[in-house]
């Protein structure tokens, strides 16, 4: 069971249990019940289950609920409160200051992750407009500077180490100092893993602690062992003054909630997830956002901040869609936006109820979809690409030659050119209201979104809506829209809400297609950039495998 198996099974306790026609305290007990044990299975500590369920009982007292009282909602947010408490640490980590050096000495146990957790977070600042770079100051393992050597190329990150130096606190110190006199903002520092030693371990972590004074230690600890984790974060604690943790593994096991809560007990900020083996699988932990997306309702600030960490190139495609322009071109660029962002399986975790939808959806069968896509493109020539598509009905003949090309079907070719049309049609029809949306949102002080975005998705957590309960695991839009102040279409300086419910449903009218995760992260979170609406369909003519 991993962690998106565990937040199914509790949002399916709440669902029932809120769905069904005698709501008493039977049912109530049941679903109580259903939730303890599902932590549990998790390795979640017993005590720790054991205060959540009391807690959840207190706040749902049955005997003296006033009649007029929403229990469906009071028990929703009974369960949502109570897991955020569970795993938050009650702890602030460091926040790295720009224009200033800020060095980050990495520990933890040998295979834990640590060399790619470095390496990720490097990235994570870097693609954040911090200037970034690596140490390794591993000289226990032989290969282990070729590793961060590797990591750091692919990442793009300035590294230092040494084949020869021994002394791993002097190559720490050699290292930092280097970065410091090129102004380096996040000098990351990698250390040697122990296997189970303990004392050498934060022996070592002393010394280099004592050369590079670091601005902050981050202990990384697979997340697999559960609960084991509280005894390593505990002695880390004691040992770290600044001291913050990252999880890494949480995409392969349920252990990880058992993880999480452990350290959260011992009041160590837990900094980020690692959530897999590639460079961008590294997520911000932070309570509220965690468990809203355990339970299905997404994460709409990590989407925005992700949307934006990726730099995607808007420019042209905006330009045209301001003019009411939309090119097959300004197609295939947005289909290779959907494949920068990621596995559709991890996008869907951020959108609310977007992931109980994408259950059992392939990711390999989304991404090779979009990849023909791209090929059809890819055999069009320039004038092609230039058009808004007409020339191909005119002359027929050139689908056929755009298929062989490409190694598809005419059919598909076909399919595409309906996408587009589409597509075209609804920049046509925006036209110039995207330029007046750009104004509006200018006027209304240029506000940071992601935090309004959050700041809303925590609003719709503590009224118990969104994946909970809201019929399916899909959201309430109408609230939604409510929140977001009433809906765009009028050009009022906020998203196109019923283009966004159009792709949460996901390809809804097209038959189990693909929900359209690029216009709609770029909507939420490309504001500035400009939003981009209108591929819900796509997929449409897919496998429809999308919900099975
Ligand atoms: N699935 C998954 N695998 C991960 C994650 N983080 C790291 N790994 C994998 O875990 C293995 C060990 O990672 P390393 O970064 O080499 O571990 P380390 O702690 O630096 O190891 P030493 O240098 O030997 O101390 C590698 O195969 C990584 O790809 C994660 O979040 N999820």
């Amino acid at each position: 069971m991993v962690l998106q198996d565990l937040g199914r099974r509790i949002n399916a306790a709440v669902s029932d249990l809120t769905r069904s026609p005698n709501l008493d305290e039977k049912a109530f007990d049941a679903m109580v019940k259903e939730i303890s044990n599902a932590l549990v299975e998790a390795d979640v500590n017993v005590k720790l289950v054991m205060n959540l369920r009391n807690s959840i009982k207190r706040s749902v007292d049955f005997k003296h609920l006033s009649p007029g009282v929403n229990k469906k909602r009071l028990i929703q947010k009974a369960v949502y409160d109570e897991l955020v408490k569970l795993v938050d640490p009650h702890a602030e980590p460091f926040k790295p200051r720009k224009g200033k050096p800020n060095v980050i000495m990495f520990v933890g146990l040998q295979g834990s992750g640590k060399t790619t957790s470095c390496t990720k977070l490097a990235r994570w600042y870097s693609a954040r407009g911090f200037k970034a770079c690596l140490v390794c100051a591993d000289t226990f393992r032989a290969g282990a500077f070729d590793q961060l050597k590797q990591n750091a190329i692919r990442a793009k990150i300035p590294y230092f180490g040494s084949h020869t130096q021994t002394d791993p606190v002097a190559v720490a110190r050699e290292g930092v100092d280097k970065f410091k006199k090129e102004r380096f903002e996040i000098i990351i520092v990698d250390t040697s893993g122990r296997h189970r030693q303990e004392k050498d371990l934060f022996d070592e972590m002393m010394q280099i602690q004592e050369a590079v004074q670091p601005d902050q230690t981050i202990m990384v600890l697979d997340s697999t062992i559960g609960q084991a984790a509280e005894a390593q974060s505990r002695a880390f604690k004691e040992a770290a003054d600044f001291g913050a943790i990252i999880l890494t593994k949480t995409d392969g096991a349920a252990a990880g909630g058992g993880a999480i809560s452990a350290v959260a007990a011992t009041h160590t900020p837990i900094v980020f997830l690692g959530t897999g083996e590639h460079m961008l699988d590294l997520e911000r932990f932070s309570p509220e956002p965690f468990v809203s997306k355990l339970l299905g309702m997404g994460d709409i600030g990590g989407l925005v901040e992700h949307v934006q960490s990726l730099k995607l190139d808007q420019k042209d495609t905006m330009k045209h869609i301001t003019q009411g322009i939309f090119t097959i071109k300004d197609l295939r660029d947005q289909l290779s936006n959907i494949m920068k962002m990621g596995p559709l399986s991890k996008m869907a975790g951020m959108i609310p109820g977007l992931s109980g939808m994408m259950n059992g959806m392939d990711d390999e069968e989304g991404s090779l979809k979009l990849k023909r896509m791209i090929y059809i493109c890819d055999s069009m020539n320039e004038k092609e690409l230039d058009s808004d598509g007409k020339m191909f009905i005119e002359q027929p003949e050139r689908m056929t030659r755009i298929a062989r090309g490409s190694g598809t079907s005419v059919r598909e070719v076909e399919e595409l050119l309906t996408q587009h049309k589409m597509m075209a049609g609804m920049a046509k029809k925006m036209g110039g209201g995207l330029k007046n949306m750009q104004k509006a949102q200018g006027a209304m002080g240029g506000g940071n979104k992601a935090q309004q975005l959050a700041a809303m998705q925590k609003r719709m957590a503590s009224m118990g809506q969104g994946g909970m309960g809201g019929g399916g695991g899909m959201p309430d839009m109408a609230s939604m829209m409510k929140m977001l102040g009433g809906g765009g279409r009028g050009g009022g300086g906020m998203p196109d809400m019923s283009a966004l419910a159009n792709m949460m449903g996901g390809g809804g009218r097209g038959g189990g297609g693909m929900p359209d995760m690029s216009a709609l992260a770029n909507m939420m979170g490309g504001m500035g950039g400009g939003g981009f609406p209108g591929m819900g369909g796509m997929g449409g003519s897919g496998s429809g495998k999308g919900r099975r």
